[in-house]
């Protein structure tokens, strides 16, 4: 029987996330259960927008939504069902007093003011990829409120800074559901048995090859990187590595922690500050990151310690296995 026995608490493969959650938390003598209540309400969440995204196009839930993100990007009606069921199941689950989320311009201030917890999240990454059955996912960052208990949550409670996460992870939809979390303690994933209702641990203990040889970019803005960027693409193409780039974050990062590779979203002319919202997915993806053996940076120090200042500030995102990210920032 195969066990996980670095950071983490021993747990079987084949466990229930419910299950593997009270084992994690035992750990902890301080835990009083809030956290591990909020983990099961995001995984609860995740099955409804799972079953939401299987059927999208049986119940006219596919194409715009007519209408704008905070962004200016166009809403797809997936992002707009995938926001309000994300924050239902947050509001009723009642471990979260604030969430901020890509398709809200402000806080959402849930009326739990005695809850310790605030989420920021991307409900629906991927959004090009909704109506062509495309790997879709949703990302998620969990912070203990900095404000007073009992009183409305504040802008400060989640710019605390990318190390003070207490938890991360996603969801990824694709030809299998699987949700990814760390809680500081290493990242383990779970596979959704749909026969079963349930989020089954099928990966304990994800560590990120050193090194690998996928990168994953848009080729389409090429022209507009900076050198040193084109420069390592060239290398790596020079050494015939796999070009991979779906077109979802979640997708895209999954594949190459698990395999081994880059994903790059350097600035362009059309975003100059970089594409990725820093709060709810460059963040996230990197603590999974960093906690599974791996890389992520702007290009001049790491993601976590970026300073955020905004809601919805976008970064530059270099992420990946250690040597490849290494590599590129060797050529600046
Ligand atoms: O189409 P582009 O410019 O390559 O951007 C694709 C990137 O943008 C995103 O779709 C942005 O996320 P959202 O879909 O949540 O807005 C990422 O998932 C993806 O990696
Ligand atoms: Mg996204
Ligand atoms: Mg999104």
């Amino acid at each position: 029987m195969e066990t996980n026995t670095d950071q983490h608490i021993a747990v079987p493969v084949g466990v229930t996330l419910d299950r593997y959650i009270m084992h994690n938390q035992n750990a902890f003598s301080f835990a009083t259960g809030e956290l591990s209540q909020l983990l099961r309400d995001i995984a609860l969440a995740g099955k409804i927008i799972n079953r939401e995204i299987n059927r999208a196009g049986l119940i006219d839930i596919t194409g715009g939504f007519g209408t704008n993100n905070v962004q200016g990007e166009a809403q797809q009606k997936l992002d707009v069902v995938a926001n309000i069921r994300f924050i239902r199941a947050l509001i009723n689950g009642g471990e979260v007093c604030g969430i901020i989320s890509e398709e809200e311009d402000d806080i959402i201030h849930t009326g739990n003011n005695q809850s310790k917890y605030v989420v920021a999240i991307d409900p629906l990454d991927g959004s090009s990829n909704i109506d062509v059955n495309v790997s879709i996912g949703t990302i998620f960052s969990i912070y203990r409120r900095v404000s007073p208990l009992g009183e409305k949550p504040t802008i400060e409670d989640f710019l605390q800074g990318g190390d003070k996460q207490v938890a991360a992870g996603y969801i990824l939809y694709g030809s299998s559901t699987i949700l990814v979390y760390t809680t500081g303690n290493g990242v383990a994933g779970f596979t959704y048995d749909f026969s079963l209702g349930e989020f089954i641990l099928s990966h304990a203990n994800i560590r990120s090859p050193q090194d690998g040889k996928i990168f994953s970019y848009n080729e389409g803005n090429y022209n507009s990187y900076e050198s040193f960027v084109r420069e390592y693409l060239i290398e790596c193409r020079k050494r015939s590595y796999s070009a991979r780039y779906i077109g979802s974050l979640v997708g895209d990062f999954h594949r190459n922690l698990l395999k081994g590779g880059i994903y790059l979203y350097p600035p362009t002319t059309k975003d100059p500050k970089g594409k990725l919202r820093l709060l709810y997915e460059c963040f996230p993806l990197a603590m999974i990151a960093e906690q599974a053996g791996a890389k992520a940076t702007n290009g001049f120090q790491r993601i976590l310690e970026v300073e955020p200042v905004s809601l919805h500030q976008r970064a530059p995102l270099y992420i990946g296995s250690e040597t490849m990210v290494n590599e590129l920032m060797n050529l600046i």
